[in-house]
């Protein structure tokens, strides 16, 4: 994007606070009055010490007090507003950004570290929240005060002025030599320092995995590698900064110099007054700094310009949903036609091919078959994740491509294999499914999930809080909150994706007896893993590298022989679970 467009687009989001900013460009006019009058004050007060005349001591100290007293009140005013103004405009922006990452479609997801997409949120927005406040309003306020200062300083001593201010432009050229690289380093930053973050998520989410198969060096490694690359870039950009900052203030310090020494001979001639060259010393600073501090400043809207460059491209990514959609839940029957369909990830690489069956409500299919076989693919097409390259999938005779997304979702009801909850309560949780849903409805679902019990046994019941995705829950007592979820949502067609996790028992019938009060009178689709849950399916489809290979009941299909037969002996017909991860029959 180019630096003007993301300026022009920073700046839509500043005219927001047009009120805020007009009170800061006061704060700013009156802030450089200030310093100005701070350096006439200094030229009276030591030109009256010096002269043995009547001077108005009294008014000198009271103008002093009026200058502090309008420096404090100037000060605190400006400050509040910059902070208003920069935390507002971040939570503008974040609030945009994340209703965009909710409407951007599976794709983006795929394609993206959750750890970068973290650091649009965090570092890049605070990066933002800087540049619109001070950095802008320092960029405006230096080159301002400057010119005020010279003019002040041409009525002191305009030779001196003239030298002076020539060796201060000199500075602009170094922000314009070190801004390029400024913004490459803070781009290629922000790339690593998203990277970490996404391996940082891993390592916090697999304890369990790491302790247990002792990759704590290992991951501790690719860490290092991470952070290493991190420190690197860090210390690259520190060296840009510190070129920068050198050069900078070589700049500024020689033009003190020189000031100063000539400012002396001035004073020794006659042609300048003491008080005239403490105002120029005290001037100077402002007089040189807009030109050393710009190119600092330049540096700092360069890496700011970064960050909005990279959130923008965010925003600008194509969404699935103009709005933020609301919860919509159809509840009429749905026959489900999914008719020779054929889909890639990877144009070079179908996943999925000529796939067809159709389900009716109250009725089930089973689809099993060997690992990477395009099962979980199916669910993503049906739910609209992706977009099928051939073929149709119809509810009720009309096609799902011609429907809004959310319509077509508002057919489905999805219970996950890893049973993705939230962190939250119980009750939460479970009115996910239905967020209009009454408390009455609430219960009653978490009774039919065959999950009531455990909950009111649960410290605060239904308000109990169950931790990060649930880690204060048992695998069976999430399933049955993922079941009631989907109970509450009394959505017509039903994708249950069944957990392979074998549990005991006792919770597996649990947990079995609530799925089938989940399917009475659905149209519903299963990814399924137990003998049993295939056995009651009234078709089975057995997929084998995005093919149908062979469909019909339990008792055909073994029959036939083939890929099913293969899956069931695996299990070993215990009953308990057809491994997904047997391999296909071409593979045999
Ligand atoms: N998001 C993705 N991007 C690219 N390829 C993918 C993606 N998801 C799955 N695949 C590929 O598509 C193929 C089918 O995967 P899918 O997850 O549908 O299989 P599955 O039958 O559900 O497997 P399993 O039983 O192991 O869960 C696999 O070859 C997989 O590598």
């Amino acid at each position: 994007m180019k630096p003007k467009h993301t300026i022009w687009r920073l700046m839509s989001y500043s005219l927001q606070y047009k009120s805020s900013y007009v009170i800061l460009f006061f704060t700013m006019i009156l802030g450089i009055g200030l310093d100005l009058g701070m350096a006439w004050y200094l030229n009276q007060v030591t030109n009256a010490a010096i002269a043995d005349g009547q001077v108005l001591w009294k008014s000198l100290a009271l103008t002093g007090v009026i200058i502090l007293l309008l420096n404090v009140i100037n000060s605190y005013v400006d400050t509040y507003f910059k902070t208003r103004v920069s935390s507002k405009i971040r939570n503008r922006i974040r609030l945009d950004t994340l209703k965009k990452l909710l409407r951007l479609p599976e794709s983006h997801y795929n394609e993206n570290h959750s750890g970068e997409l973290l650091s649009r949120m965090t570092s890049d927005n605070q990066a933002i929240g800087r540049a619109c406040t001070d950095t802008i309003i320092d960029l405006i306020r230096s080159p301002l005060l400057a010119i005020l200062a010279f003019v002040y300083l041409l009525t002191i001593q305009w030779q001196l002025a003239l030298i002076c201010v020539i060796i201060g432009p000199m500075t602009v050229l170094i922000g314009a030599l070190y801004g390029k690289s400024l913004r490459r380093n803070s781009q290629e930053l922000q790339t690593g320092v998203g990277k970490m973050t996404s391996l940082l998520q891993e390592i916090f989410g697999s304890s369990i995995v790491f302790k247990t198969f002792g990759l704590e060096k290992k991951l501790f490694g690719r860490f290092h590698t991470s952070s290493e690359d991190i420190s690197r870039l860090e210390v690259e950009g520190g060296r840009i900064h510190a070129s920068l900052s050198a050069t900078a203030i070589a700049v500024g310090h020689f033009s003190f110099i020189i000031t100063f020494v000539l400012g002396a001979l001035f004073v020794s001639n006659g042609s300048m007054t003491i008080g005239g060259l403490i105002a120029f010393i005290q001037l100077l600073n402002h007089l040189t700094w807009p030109f050393t501090g710009m190119a600092s400043l330049w540096g700092d809207l360069q890496q700011a310009l970064g960050a909005a460059d990279r959130i923008f491209k965010l925003m600008d990514q194509k969404h699935e949903y103009t709005e933020l959609p609301e919860q919509t839940i159809n509840q009429q029957p749905a026959y489900l036609e999914v008719d020779h369909i054929t889909f890639a990830y990877n144009p070079s690489h179908p996943v999925l091919h000529q796939i067809s069956f159709a389900v009716r409500p109250g009725q089930v299919i089973a689809i099993v078959g060997s690992s990477g076989g395009g099962k979980s693919t199916i669910f993503k097409l049906l739910l609209g994740l992706f977009q099928q390259n051939e073929g149709q999938i119809r509810i009720n005779h009309t096609d799902t491509q011609s429907m809004k997304l959310e319509e077509l979702r508002s057919y489905f009801a999805l219970v996950p294999q890893d049973n993705v909850l939230y962190s939250g309560t119980v009750r939460e949780n479970i009115a996910n499914g239905n967020l209009n849903a009454t408390e009455d409805e609430i219960r009653s679902a978490a009774q039919d999930a065959n999950a009531l019990d455990f909950i009111l046994e649960l410290p605060d019941g239904f308000e109990t809080d169950i931790g990060e995705g649930g880690t204060f829950l048992s695998g069976g007592q999430k399933q049955r909150i993922a079941i009631a979820r989907a109970l509450l949502r009394n959505a017509p067609i039903l994708l249950l994706d069944e957990a392979t996790a074998a549990l005991d028992r006792k919770s597996e019938s649990l947990v079995q007896e609530a799925l089938e009060r989940l399917m009475v009178g659905r149209t519903t689709i299963i990814i399924a893993h137990r003998l049993s849950t295939i056995q009651n399916a009234d078709e089975i489809i057995v997929l084998d590298q995005g093919r149908i290979v062979d469909r019909g009941s339990h008792e055909q299909l073994l029959a036939a022989g083939g890929l099913y037969q293969q899956l069931v002996h695996k299990g070993n017909q215990t009953d308990v679970i057809v491994d997904p991860n047997v391999s296909g029959v071409s593979n045999a």
